[in-house]
């Protein structure tokens, strides 16, 4: 192995890494699920980026589990077959067709992605969707309109999630392997069902007691509506925004999620930058924060 060039001073470069020494006690064995948005991997070099640092993370103790997305991904796919996404409150109308390709392009094309570069990468990683070792159970989710609570809006095939086990995940850490999984959960009849990459994150996070939960995504994190970063939420702060129109769309499952683990007791959930390489391991172990933490009180 040859040393890389340094750029930073030494002094800098020394005073960065003790910084990490907090960090490292803090996460060391435990566990940080990561969830990789669709729109955060849009570049091989950022993708590469990603699997080092999840590498790393975990040669520095902390054990990662990776929740992916792949919405862009998926529209992709459906305009190849000549479909038009649908999104209801940030969730994809799911027809029996679009559950199909949905599966493909999860499991078969993002997360296969993901695993060989963590592998590339020098690390050790299982793909699997929710169907696997019954990790994820769901029925089909009940849409509240947002205005009207007795108004409910049928989205097909989404997933709302009734249990998940963790066993499956247990027994892939404890082996020394990085699960990575596809946001896919199985119901009563063995139907499969589309859930929200940000719903499984969270819930994940929550069901294994997760020290931290991270969301990468394609802005600095919650913006206001002068586009400005908003570092902090509380909940209070969330339905104003959420009720003023500020936070919509694909941000709605994301907050919704990162509020819940917060409640149920993760310590540290943040929504974060995906677009510029490394966040991930800044966020961690700098002892900085980056994008906005969310707040169960
Ligand atoms: N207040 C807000 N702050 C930031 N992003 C917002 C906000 N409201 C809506 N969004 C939208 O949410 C998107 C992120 O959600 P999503 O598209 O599902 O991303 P991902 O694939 O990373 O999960 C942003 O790209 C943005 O268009
Ligand atoms: C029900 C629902 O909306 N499922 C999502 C699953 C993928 C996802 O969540 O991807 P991102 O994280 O990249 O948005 C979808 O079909 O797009």
């Amino acid at each position: 192995m040859t040393d890389t060039p340094c750029t930073i001073a030494p002094r800098d470069h020394a005073q960065l890494l003790a910084q990490m020494l907090p960090a490292l006690r803090q996460f060391r064995g435990k566990t940080m699920v990561v969830k990789y948005g669709g729109n955060a991997m849009t570049d091989p070099a950022l993708q590469q980026a990603f699997a080092e640092d999840i590498v790393l993370l975990q040669l520095a103790g902390i054990q990662p589990v990776v929740v992916h997305g792949g919405g862009p991904q998926i529209e992709s796919a459906l305009q190849r077959v000549g479909k038009q996404g649908q999104f209801i409150q940030g969730m994809r109308v799911t027809d029996a067709e679009t559950m199909q390709i949905v599966q493909w392009v999860l499991a078969g094309e993002v997360q296969a992605d993901i695993v060989g570069r963590i592998q590339q990468a020098g690390g050790r990683a299982v793909g699997l969707t929710g169907r696997d070792g019954g990790l994820i159970r769901a029925q089909k989710l009940r849409l509240v309109d947002q205005n009207d609570a007795t108004l409910t809006h049928d989205v097909g095939q989404v997933g709302d999630i009734t249990a998940i086990d963790t066993s499956i995940i247990l027994t892939l850490q404890s082996a020394g392997l990085v699960p990575v999984v596809s946001p896919v959960g199985f119901g009563a009849h063995n139907e499969s069902y589309n859930i929200n990459a940000d719903v499984v994150a969270a819930g994940l996070a929550v069901a294994l007691q997760a020290e931290k939960l991270l969301m990468l995504s394609n802005i600095p994190g919650v913006l206001d509506k002068q586009g400005q970063l908003l570092t902090e939420l509380t909940p209070q702060r969330i339905d104003a925004l959420v009720a003023d129109g500020t936070i919509s769309g694909g941000m709605l499952p994301k907050i919704a999620g990162a509020l819940d683990a917060a409640k149920a007791g993760v310590n540290a959930v943040h929504i974060i930058d995906g677009r510029a390489p490394h966040t991930m391991l800044l966020e961690v172990l700098s002892g900085q924060a980056h994008g906005t933490m969310i707040r169960a009180q």
